[in-house]
């Protein structure tokens, strides 16, 4: 079993037991529903860096990354450095992250906020509404296409923007609907974690001009995001580059500074 079937898996698992926990209609009165989330997507269009910062303690590529920074302060951070947007990674058992880190960060900054999870419910997505999340991320090689369309729907009900994730062209194929706001590339094949930024170069002529642009993973230099933008690119999300120094906040400005 490759490792992204054996995290779906887990996550059903984990899913069903919350569910049990914490049910739907508990989440539905937890005063964050009421919130109007900011469009991931405008930022995005509005920026001329379009860094989204992304808070990962560690992964199953690279282990540990960093396990000594506070939400707080690297949400604060990367606001202060100029990001256009902070991912939140969730998922306990193979990144370390939390609900808890996704509300902390959302008292912090007011950055818009990715929930970086592998969605496979409904229910994760009134979560992320719950907990302070401006968007959520769909990975189209986990999902259905009919799953793709229940789920960005229901994520545009709740005024959530949705970003699609593809790796290849058969990912792509699944996601040319209106409820996608942004499509982003992940360098990364979270099969057998092989990263080659051509990845994205390659696909970038085949996504549609209405959906944003964004691509993921592996971005360790200003040359690298230099190198994406003529390919139409108009946001980068990077973590570990930033998670493995010993300010993500300073280490997110000084390269922000360069672009
Ligand atoms: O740390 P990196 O190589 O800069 O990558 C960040 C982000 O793209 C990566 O964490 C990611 C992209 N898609 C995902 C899906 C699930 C978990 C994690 C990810």
């Amino acid at each position: 079993m490759n490792i992204l079937l054996r995290i779906v898996a887990d996550k059903r698992q984990e899913v069903n037991l919350r569910k049990s926990v914490v049910p739907s209609s508990q989440l539905e009165r937890a005063e964050l529903v009421n919130r109007t989330p900011f469009s991931l997507a405008n930022r995005l269009r509005e920026s001329t860096t379009g860094i989204i910062a992304e808070h990962k303690r560690r992964s199953p590529s690279k282990n540990v990354i960093n396990h000594s920074f506070a939400v707080c302060e690297v949400a604060k951070g990367y606001e202060n450095a100029g990001a256009s947007a902070l991912s939140v990674l969730t998922d306990a058992k193979y990144f370390g992250g939390s609900l808890d880190d996704l509300i902390v960060a959302r008292a912090s900054c007011s950055l818009p906020i990715l929930r970086k999870e592998f969605i496979i419910d409904t229910y994760q997505i009134l979560e992320a509404k719950a907990y302070g999340a401006d968007a959520i991320l769909l990975i189209a090689a986990i999902l259905t296409p009919e799953e793709i369309l229940q789920f960005s729907t229901f994520a545009k009900q709740l005024g959530l923007d949705v970003l699609l994730e593809i790796h290849n062209t058969d990912d792509l194929k699944k996601s040319l609907l209106p409820s996608i706001d942004i499509i982003g590339v992940n360098n990364r094949d979270l099969k057998t974690f092989t990263v080659s930024l051509e990845t994205s170069k390659t696909l970038s002529s085949l996504i549609p001009e209405e959906f944003v642009k964004i691509s993921e993973s592996g971005i360790s230099s200003v040359a690298a995001v230099k190198s994406l933008q003529p390919y139409g690119f108009k946001g980068f999300l990077i973590g570990e580059h930033f998670m493995k120094t010993d300010n993500a906040g300073q280490s997110a400005k000084a390269f922000i500074n360069q672009l």
